[in-house]
């Protein structure tokens, strides 16, 4: 359904290129779950927005492509991307209450939505005024209650500071369901959420999935979260994708140094009890960084040749890839 091709973008600063998104390559078949994970500024959210061509300046994609269903987003005119956002590919943030209106009720924000992607052009065709505004109601309420929000009746007139952190990223889902998209982008949906609510989503989320078909692309910064919920997961790092693969072999066989280290940096929820270790040092600065390994400095099984050259992605087993010289071949 989806597979971007080396793409390259960056920010374009006075001080230099802070290139956010270094030559990534990933792709996401039909009724898929991909998790994006890594630490804060590695380019996850930066990754998601170049799929929709929504990164601003001073952002700029540098190379790249980003097939859809067999054609290049990036040749796309802005209003074929319009069509394409919303429709197709539709994306929830971090922060719900910054992306519902507080001046419109949020029933009517649903509807309206539903209503801009022609979901009522087949409601018993030919009603007219008032008889048509209640069978556009009943159909928002339909998918109110489907995203599990209770009494949708009396909550279809509340607006978005009288719904909770997870009733609003209920109502943003609607919202981005009311398309019927073929690809969900979500970053980080439930982060700003308590555990129990954070749940609650990606169960709905995973509904969706599994009922519609719908490929979701999920970005965190939790690896425990996306071990839940995706079917394979990528690692990124300083604006590269460091592995991928199918998510019980990253959980139970991690390749890249990097990834061992998120490991284990999580607490386990089952089995043996280990020391929670974060990774020593911090992720390096994105400004004017070479194509050698990113994680060098951090690492405690590099060599002096990781910081010699570009490293590729390397197999380790079918499906699964780390860019990292242990693998190579030969002695580092
Ligand atoms: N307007 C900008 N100008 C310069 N650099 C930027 C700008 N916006 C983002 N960046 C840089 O781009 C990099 C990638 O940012 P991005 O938001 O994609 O990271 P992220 O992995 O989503 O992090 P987080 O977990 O904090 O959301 C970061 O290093 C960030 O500092
Ligand atoms: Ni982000």
């Amino acid at each position: 359904m989806l597979e971007i091709k080396n793409l390259s973008m960056a920010f374009e600063t006075d001080k230099g290129l802070v290139k956010a998104v270094n030559n990534i390559s990933l792709s996401l078949s039909n009724s898929e779950i991909l998790g994006i994970v890594g630490e804060s500024g590695c380019g996850k959210s930066a990754t998601l927005l170049n799929i929709l061509r929504l990164v601003q300046y001073p952002g700029r994609i540098m190379s790249g492509e980003v097939m859809f269903q067999g054609e290049d987003l990036l040749k796309k005119s802005r209003k074929e991307m319009r069509d394409i956002r919303g429709k197709d590919i539709a994306m929830i943030f971090q922060d719900p209450m910054t992306t519902l209106n507080p001046v419109f009720k949020v029933g009517e924000q649903i509807r309206e939505a539903m209503r801009i992607h022609g979901i009522f052009s087949n409601v018993k065709g030919g009603l007219l005024g008032r008889k048509k505004t209640l069978a556009e109601k009943d159909k928002a309420m339909d998918l109110m209650r489907e995203v599990g929000i209770p009494s949708p009746e009396r909550r279809y007139y509340n607006y978005a500071h009288e719904f909770s952190g997870g009733m609003q990223q209920r109502a943003l889902i609607a919202i981005g369901l009311s398309c019927e998209p073929k690809l969900l982008l979500a970053d980080e949906p439930t982060t700003a959420l308590d555990v129990t609510i954070q749940a609650q989503i990606l169960a709905l989320m995973k509904k969706i999935n599994e009922e519609r078909g719908t490929g979701i692309i999920l970005v965190t910064h939790d690896l425990g979260v996306a071990a839940e919920f995706c079917h394979r997961i990528a690692v990124m790092y300083a604006g590269k994708i460091v592995e991928i693969g199918k998510t019980e072999r990253i959980m139970s066989s991690p390749s890249h140094p990097y990834t061992r280290g998120l490991l284990r940096s999580i607490p386990k929820i089952s089995g043996r009890r280990e020391k929670i270790r974060p990774i020593p040092g911090s992720v390096p600065d994105l400004l004017n960084i070479d194509d050698s390994c990113a994680f060098h400095s951090r690492c405690d099984q590099g060599s002096e040749r990781c910081q010699q050259q570009d490293i590729p992605m390397i197999e380790v087993e079918e499906g699964h890839s780390a860019r990292c010289l242990l693998y190579s071949g030969e002695e580092v």
